[in-house]
């Protein structure tokens, strides 16, 4: 846009140089035409050529024609056309010259004729003596326009140059600045919790960067409440992962139990005896010392469980768990080996007091109260007391020998306790 401003202004200038030009030749006639016509009329040759030299010089003027109508005088100085309209070049004698005009605008002649009268005090009118043509062109005025046109391309320069800064200003406050804001802004976001941006801007009107400023706030928006969603959920499949661990933990353990523990009595099933019974065995074997085990049935049980029911048979046997748990110590190992038979390690224990322990436990039992129908129900158990030994040291070495003092005591009449190294004769 500036550069076409500035190409109009120039081309104005010129025009308004060239129209000078014209009006400053045209002045010419006025000066030079009296001492023209006289040297004509006079045929004054050598004062015609002075004329036309002294016209040459002239700054705006490349070449000069004297034409008399008489044809006896016809005199040219500088760059003038010929008949055929092309330039030809004449020194100051009015003689043809090799040198030509030079540099823009050498052949764009222009030309301005007038003619010259001579105007005698005997004569009452002008006499028609010929013509003058002057003759100019395009350099000079490019000549005279120079310093014209470099000092409207510095303004042009100075206007453009100012022009930019004052857009400058306004593209920087209004976009540069808020642009770089937003952009140093959006950088130091939090990746994790990007929060919406506030630019220090006042504008009320809508405009690009303000409705790019709250799309990119809304985006945020919506990326923090996916977030957050996805937050929930995978807090909620978090708990869910615990809670369905925790179940297969639960079932593990019950899998445990179930496999090493008496789902009715909750004492250790045959197999956890057995595994158990072992390693205090290898314990008191190492360290020496003495361990006991006793054997324990329960008497009558098939007729408990026929007279009263099944459940009441049940009852009998987790009551019956009970009482051994709530009488032995925690160190002493109580298993079910099987329907109404039970048996207990004792470590550290010798057989008198194994044996002391069992009685304590057989009475305990014979105290048992179970209700059938409101009718008290009482049972007792037999028991089979053995202690550890050189020859016998193994849980199936124990239990067989507990066993045939317990099948002792049932032989005697139940509810009665009989250590195994007591037995001297076995009944028929
Ligand atoms: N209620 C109930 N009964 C059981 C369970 N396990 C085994 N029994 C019963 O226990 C009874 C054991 O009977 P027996 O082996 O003849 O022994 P007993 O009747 O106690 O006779 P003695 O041992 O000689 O005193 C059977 O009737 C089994 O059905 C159980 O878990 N619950």
């Amino acid at each position: 846009m500036a550069v076409l401003v500035t190409v109009v202004q120039l081309y104005k200038e010129y025009e308004n140089t060239k129209k000078e030009f014209y009006d400053e030749i045209q002045t010419l006639p006025a000066t030079f035409g009296k001492g023209i016509s006289d040297s004509v009329w006079t045929y004054n040759q050598e004062l015609l050529q002075s004329i036309l030299q002294g016209m040459y010089n002239l700054p705006i003027v490349v070449g000069v024609k004297v034409k008399s109508l008489d044809h006896k005088i016809d005199l040219q100085v500088g760059a003038v056309f010929n008949k055929q309209h092309q330039v030809e070049y004449y020194d100051s004698k009015g003689l043809p010259t090799e040198q030509t005009l030079t540099g823009l605008g050498s052949n764009a002649l222009f030309e301005h004729e007038f003619p010259i009268y001579y105007q005698g005090p005997a004569f009452d009118q002008n006499i028609p003596l010929g013509t003058v043509t002057l003759y100019s062109n395009d350099q000079l005025v490019f000549e005279r326009l120079k310093y014209g046109f470099i000092l409207i391309l510095v303004n042009s320069i100075i206007k453009t140059f100012m022009l930019w800064i004052i857009i400058y200003f306004f593209i920087n406050k209004y976009l540069g600045k808020p642009l770089k804001e937003f952009t140093i802004k959006i950088h130091q976001q939090d990746t994790q919790s990007p929060k919406p941006i506030d630019l220090d801007i006042n504008w009320t009107e809508e405009n690009e960067l303000l409705v790019l400023k709250d799309s990119y706030n809304q985006m945020i928006e919506r990326v923090n409440k996916k977030q957050h969603e996805l937050l929930e959920l995978n807090q909620e499949l978090d708990e869910k992962v615990k809670v369905r661990t925790r179940d297969l933990e639960l079932a593990k353990e019950k899998a445990e139990l179930l496999a090493y523990s008496d789902p009715l009595t909750q004492l250790c099933n045959r197999r956890a005896f057995f595994d158990s019974g072992k390693q205090l065995l290898d314990q008191a074997e190492k360290q020496e010392n003495s361990l006991s085990l006793i054997m324990i049935d329960i008497d009558n049980f098939k007729k408990l469980n026929d007279t009263y029911s099944h459940a009441l048979g049940d009852k009998a046997l987790t009551t019956f768990a009970d009482t051994l748990k709530n009488n032995l110590r925690s160190a002493d190992l109580i298993g079910r080996l099987g329907g109404e038979e039970f048996a207990v390690v004792l470590p550290n224990i010798r057989e008198d007091e194994a044996i002391n322990i069992a009685q304590t436990l057989r009475r305990k039992i014979s105290q048992i109260e179970l209700t059938h129908e409101e009718s008290p129900v009482h049972f007792t158990a037999s028991m089979g007391v053995t202690e550890k030994t050189a020859e016998s040291s193994t849980i199936d070495s124990l239990l067989a020998q507990a066993d045939k003092a317990l099948y002792f005591s049932k032989h005697q009449g139940r509810n009665r306790v009989t250590a195994y190294s007591t037995i001297t004769t076995w009944p028929t």
